[in-house]
């Protein structure tokens, strides 16, 4: 997996602390904001870049935004390949990339294109600033939010996907739901003891009964209207019997065996402007075969068939 170590790739360092058999996600080390007025970073066309993967929960989130805004234009993107090695993301030639306008062959090319020191690790989603040569932001949560209103003066399609009225029950919701089950799936994959595992697996399917229960009143998580929540957990819900079932052994249930959670996760994957941010091809490939540690062989198993 490696990282970016006073602006030099090593292949051996990690960033996510599992000393004790914990994974623990390290935090995003740019967070600034592009805003609607002026300032720094604000919104302008043709100013700003996103590099993602489709096989990223994190990145998937902004892509929706993307798509849901009809940012298509307004903001570029760049896709990495879904084999993520021993040089990290590259933007190597195959289905579905998209390469760097400026040629990179690694992500990690763009963070010290930023700062040519940097430490830390490499990660997706990105949020390039073309002006100033900068990051503006790494951490999804905050592009996501960035995205929902910062280019509706520039023609960005309507939508409030955070409305302050909602914006409480959102965020209670993010505060449950992050931890245990869009983490949890990764606290439960990367975990090298059985106690961490279990600490992962137990809250995750308290979660994910928890909002069975929840949808089976209401047809989206927050009131009548579809928000960033359902955005958020939807991210981690598709990838979840093809890949976290198996491969990150969160098999106690599948979203398949959930009425509610799989009709929902069906009616969030078939909007117009969400199917084709979906890539199974991507996310399949990217964990099975990248993630060595757990899946030695790289085998990518061929099912789960698909539901007719
Ligand atoms: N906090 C970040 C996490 C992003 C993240 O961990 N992305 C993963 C892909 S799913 C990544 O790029 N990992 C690269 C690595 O671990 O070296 C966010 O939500 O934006």
């Amino acid at each position: 997996m490696g990282m970016l170590v006073g602006g030099r790739w090593s292949c051996d360092a990690r960033g996510d602390g599992v000393g004790d058999g914990t994974f623990r996600r390290s935090e995003s080390l740019f967070r600034d904001s592009v805003t609607r007025v002026s300032g720094r970073f604000a919104a302008a066309d043709d100013r700003y870049h996103l590099y993602v993967s489709l096989a990223c929960p994190w990145a998937h989130r902004v892509l929706i935004m993307r798509a849901l805004k009809g940012l298509d234009e307004l903001l570029p993107i760049s896709i990495v390949n879904w084999l993520m090695l021993d040089g990290g993301w590259s933007f190597e030639p195959g289905g579905g990339v998209i390469p760097d306008p400026e040629g990179a062959s690694f992500l990690h090319e763009i963070y010290t294109r930023a700062l040519p020191t940097y430490t830390g690790k490499v990660t997706v989603p990105v949020l390039w600033d073309k002006h100033t040569r900068t990051i503006v932001n790494n951490e999804s949560s905050e592009i996501l939010r960035m995205l929902n209103d910062a280019f509706d003066d520039l023609g960005a399609k309507s939508g409030d996907y955070y409305p302050a009225e909602l914006r409480t029950e959102i965020d209670a919701l993010n505060a449950r739901i992050y931890p245990t089950v869009n983490n949890g799936v990764y606290r439960a994959g990367f975990a090298t003891t059985q106690q961490a595992y279990d600490e992962a697996v137990g809250p995750l399917f308290e979660s994910l009964d928890w909002l069975e229960d929840r949808l089976s009143r209401q047809g989206w998580l927050v009131g009548d209207r579809f928000t960033e929540a359902d955005i958020r957990l939807f991210t981690t819900l598709i990838r979840f019997d093809a890949v976290y079932h198996g491969h990150f052994k969160c098999n106690l249930r599948r979203i398949e065996d959930y009425p509610h959670l799989s009709a929902y996760t069906r009616r969030i994957a078939s909007i117009e402007e969400i199917a084709p941010t979906i890539d199974m091809h991507h996310i399949k490939h990217h964990y099975y075969n990248s993630q060595r540690n757990i899946n030695p062989s790289g085998i990518v198993p061929r099912g789960p068939v698909p539901r007719q």
